[in-house]
């Protein structure tokens, strides 16, 4: 069967207050997309919402042909608490608990897979590091070393490439581009629209409402964007919930 997340009307927020409204849409098996629009537009909400972080607060989400099981995701970095005390091996292989059970405990047979994806990312010589002693780029690389080793067929990202240097980029591009190659799926939060233009095949922007989704072409437009902006800047943040939900 081909998967897709379908998304029907979704409305997500906190307390009641909502930060994405009314969504639908589809993210298909195989596609490449970027999620764009200003800050505060609800871009992390989304993935939250799709990871299950966030239980909609009106309409649905809809997993066709997989689960929330067969999906990796990479929060924003300030999410992640680098003071615990794990190394860059351990916190890799933490990628396998989805297959062996947080209490399974990880096999000899694992070790193939955690060195091959260190490898991958560059952090070979660094397993018996603490994570908390690492640069930011080698945060990131560890983070996509950790998605490697999950092998889910979904794959959300929430800006992957903050705070990076460009040759950091570029590598860690580079797998972003070879998982749309294997067919899975992969959705990023981006803030960077020429690397959206060159790379992601699609784009979904938001401003608290979607704005377009589709063909990168026709997405990432000069109007569009400006639209996106106003939007944001006349939005009421004080609002308890939006006029539809109200009707
Ligand atoms: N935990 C939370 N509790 C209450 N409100 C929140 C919470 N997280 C986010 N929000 C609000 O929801 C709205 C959307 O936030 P979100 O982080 O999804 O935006 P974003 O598009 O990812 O922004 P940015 O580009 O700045 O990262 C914002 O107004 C934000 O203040």
């Amino acid at each position: 069967m081909t998967l897709a997340i379908e998304l029907d009307d979704l409305t997500l927020g906190y307390d009641r207050h909502p930060a994405v409204h009314h969504l639908s849409g589809r993210i298909a098996q195989g596609t490449l997309t970027a999620v764009i629009g200003p800050n505060g537009a609800g871009k992390s909400t989304l993935l939250k919402g799709i990871v299950g972080a966030l239980p909609p607060l009106g309409g649905t989400l809809r997993f066709v042909g997989c689960d929330r099981r067969d999906i990796a995701y990479l929060p924003q970095t300030a999410e992640i608490d680098r003071s615990f005390p794990v190394t860059v091996w351990d916190f890799v292989a933490m990628g396998l608990w989805r297959r062996v059970g947080a209490f399974g405990g990880i096999g000899r047979g694992a070790a193939g897979p955690i060195a091959t994806a260190l490898e991958t990312v560059g952090l070979e010589g660094f397993e018996t590091r603490p994570i908390g002693t690492l640069s930011g780029g080698q945060m990131q690389r560890t983070l996509f070393a950790r998605l490697l080793v999950q092998d889910t067929a979904v794959i959300l990202l929430d800006e992957p490439f903050n705070a990076v240097d460009g040759r950091t980029v570029e590598d860690l591009l580079v797998l972003v581009e070879r998982w749309h190659a294997e067919g899975r799926t992969v959705v990023a939060v981006l803030h960077d629209h020429a690397m959206v233009r060159r790379v992601f095949p699609d784009a979904l922007l938001i401003a608290r409402e979607p704005v377009a989704w589709g063909a990168t072409g026709t997405v990432v437009t000069p109007d569009n964007l400006s639209l996106a902006r106003r939007m944001i800047e006349a939005f009421d943040a004080g609002a308890p919930v939006c006029a539809r939900d109200a009707a």
